[in-house]
């Protein structure tokens, strides 16, 4: 993603890549595919799951050549915490005498889209990939699902020299499942380190442990991350495996936040201060420099009789970004920066994490209170359970009972206050949401009722959105996660 320390970096003229005209756009011409924008953004984003430590960072340093464990805690730990982002640009070879997989490589996103080899041949760009790099630990199980939301095709990293699967394995593919991903790459890590009998006794369980998942046909790769070893068979695979996603570019504009910085350094003079910052995705639509925006919910806040309040912010689009490359207009896919007018102290610290941002008064209604059709999963998963034991069954959902309620990039509390007999249950939310309303809404807009927020009723497709359900089992800290089924109409 943009990271707006690096701003300075930014190159806006006469960076080797292809360039972005707003006078020449045109919309309705454009495709993930469009030269002036894989040179400059990602369009696909691909997800790194799997148990903690099986090498889901390093697989991404090794096909970016950037570091996704940015930040000091993860440092020190030496496990990823937040979600991590990276982009690269997958190339393959013009000369027909280089064999597969030799003629597929990858390089950093700043890198031109022909690049000449030594041999007299070209590599060009083939796909712009933006990695998403989950934290593997149990308890970071909402940021992985965070995570994904935005996935087209997912990793699926097994480390060689474990058993397969280990707790968050079928944790993460459940949850991909869930999701409805069906593009799957598995790959075997760490293969140096084993012998080939024991990769080929792994090979067969893995093959086990996915038949009959969403994985059953992936292909699985072995795999060296740190050696880069069959690197460029991951290449290769996410560009013949993956199809390129189908996106809206003509809707309006409909952008996830997903951190949000003040880029101005202590003491910074006042007529060089810089607005707020921005980081997300584009879920739908084009942004463009100048563009006027509203971000919703905005400033949140309690009025004397205790009901939440929202005011948007509403800004104008100074620069956008994607990693280091500048932007005149940004598509939905992989992460981009959006510069605004804002002011920074509103943008600070990830201040508008789970915030949506877009054109004004084209964005969805803002909602307290959400009715939701739920399914539970039949048994927790992440767990180690001897054989058919209670511990491992996934207890019935009560009313008054908290969960943590993820909704797009917002991850926020929910007071469950009534469950009805077809499994459709009430939520208060502790934050107020912005999301995506289809089918037969019955929520009045917060327009209409400018003192409090609606009480809504909706259907959350294609917002994606699940439960996390905190239990203690024998003293062992487990998580089970619900989603909604998205075919479900609202009331
Ligand atoms: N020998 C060997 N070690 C590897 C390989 N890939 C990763 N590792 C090591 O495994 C450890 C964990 O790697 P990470 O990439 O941080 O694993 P992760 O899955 O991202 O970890 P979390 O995000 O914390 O779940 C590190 O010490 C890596 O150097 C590999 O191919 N071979």
């Amino acid at each position: 993603m943009a990271d707006p320390e690096d701003n300075d970096d930014v190159d806006d003229a006469d960076d080797g890549l292809a360039v972005q005209d707003l006078s020449k756009l045109d919309v309705s011409k454009l495709t993930p595919l469009s030269p002036e924008v894989i040179s400059r953004q990602a369009t696909m984003n691909v997800g790194t799951i799997g148990h903690v430590a099986h090498g889901k960072s390093t697989v991404v340093r090794a096909l970016s050549g950037s570091n996704t464990i940015r930040f000091k805690q993860e440092k020190e730990r030496n496990i990823t915490i937040k979600l991590g982002y990276a982009n690269a640009k997958i190339f393959k070879n013009d000369r027909e005498d280089l064999e597969r997989p030799a003629n597929y490589t990858s390089f950093g996103s700043k890198t031109p889209d022909v690049v000449p080899d030594d041999e007299g041949g070209n590599w060009r760009l083939q796909r712009h990939v933006s990695f998403v790099d989950c934290p593997g630990h149990d308890i970071l199980m909402a940021t992985m699902l965070n995570g994904a939301a935005v996935m087209d095709a997912a990793l699926l990293l097994i480390a060689g020299n474990e058993s397969c699967p280990q707790p968050q394995t079928s944790e993460h593919l459940a949850a991909v499942e869930i999701m409805r991903l069906k593009h799957i790459i598995i790959l075997q890590n760490k293969v140096e380190l084993i012998k080939e009998a024991q990769a080929q006794a792994q090979y067969e369980e893995i093959k086990k442990f996915v038949a009959g998942t969403a994985a059953d046909s992936s292909p699985i790769i072995p795999l060296s991350a740190v050696l880069k070893y069959n690197i460029e068979v991951v290449c290769e695979y996410l560009c013949t495996q993956v199809p390129i996603p189908p996106r809206d570019f003509l809707s309006s504009p409909y952008m996830i936040i997903i951190r949000s910085f003040d880029v101005n350094k202590p003491g910074e003079e006042v007529d060089k201060l810089k607005g707020g910052v921005c980081g997300g995705s584009i879920i739908k639509g084009v942004l463009k420099v100048g563009d006027e925006i509203e971000i919703r919910p905005g400033t949140t806040g309690k009025d004397e009789n205790g009901n939440t309040t929202c005011k948007p912010i509403r800004s104008r689009i100074l620069s956008l970004a994607a990693e280091q490359n500048s932007l005149q207009f940004a598509v939905p896919g992989g992460l981009i920066g959006v510069g605004t007018k804002i002011d920074p102290t509103e943008t600070r610290g990830d201040r508008m994490l789970g915030h949506v941002m877009g054109h004004p008064g084209k964005l969805p209604d803002i909602y307290v209170e959400i009715e939701v059709k739920y399914y539970l999963l039949r048994r927790l998963l992440g767990v180690k359970t001897e054989g058919d034991s209670k511990a491992g069954k996934v207890s019935k959902l009560k009313k008054g009972e908290i969960l943590m309620v993820n909704i797009g990039s917002l991850a926020a509390g929910g007071r469950i206050v009534s469950i009805g007999d077809d499994d459709v249950g009430k939520i208060v939310l502790t934050n107020a949401v912005c999301t995506q309303e289809t089918g037969m809404g019955s929520g009045s807009s917060c327009e209409e009722m400018p003192d409090f927020l609606p009480r809504g009723h909706f259907n959350l497709s294609p917002s994606p959105l699940c439960f996390l359900k905190e239990e203690e089992e024998d003293g062992e800290r487990a998580t089970s996660f619900f989603l909604p089924r998205r075919e479900l109409q609202c009331k």
